[in-house]
């Protein structure tokens, strides 16, 4: 039987023309990815994203635009991924969940290896 995908909210920081990405552990298999998780029953997606960055990142942002959703089959769970970009309003970045963090441009972005459900979203954000 297939199973529901889990909704994940993703948030994309930016700092003039750099973008924050962030490293899972490599017992996690150390990708990059974008900040957020998953959005817990009865939750608004937005209200979802700014809990996630304070949980993870120590930081209050404002959720703003909607920017794409992938639907990506992964061998053992399926993530149906939604981004929106946010803006920083409080804090300094501390990791809590994450071994590393970087701000790259968007031409540095195929630098760094992403999560396959991240990558439709990796290259609407090298078209942007
Ligand atoms: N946060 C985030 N998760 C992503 C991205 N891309 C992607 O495939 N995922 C997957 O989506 C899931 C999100 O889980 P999470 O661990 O970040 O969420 P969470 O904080 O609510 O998790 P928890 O259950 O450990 O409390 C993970 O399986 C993660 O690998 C991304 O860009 N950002």
């Amino acid at each position: 039987m297939t199973k529901a995908p889990i909704l994940v909210v993703a948030g994309v920081l930016t700092d003039g023309d750099s973008i924050l990405i962030t490293q899972r552990f490599d017992s996690e298999g150390g990708l990059w990815e974008f900040p957020g998780g998953k959005v817990e029953s009865g939750e608004r997606e937005p209200d979802a994203l700014a809990r996630e960055l304070w949980e993870e990142l120590e930081i209050r942002v404002k959720v703003g635009v909607y920017l794409t959703e992938t639907l990506h089959h992964y061998p053992t769970k399926s993530i149906l991924l939604r981004s929106y970009r946010c803006e920083q309003l409080e804090g300094d970045i501390t990791l809590h969940c994450h071994q590393a963090k970087a701000w790259v441009t968007q031409s540095e972005l195929d630098d760094y290896l992403f999560s396959d459900a991240d990558k439709p979203l990796v290259e609407l954000l090298k078209r942007k």
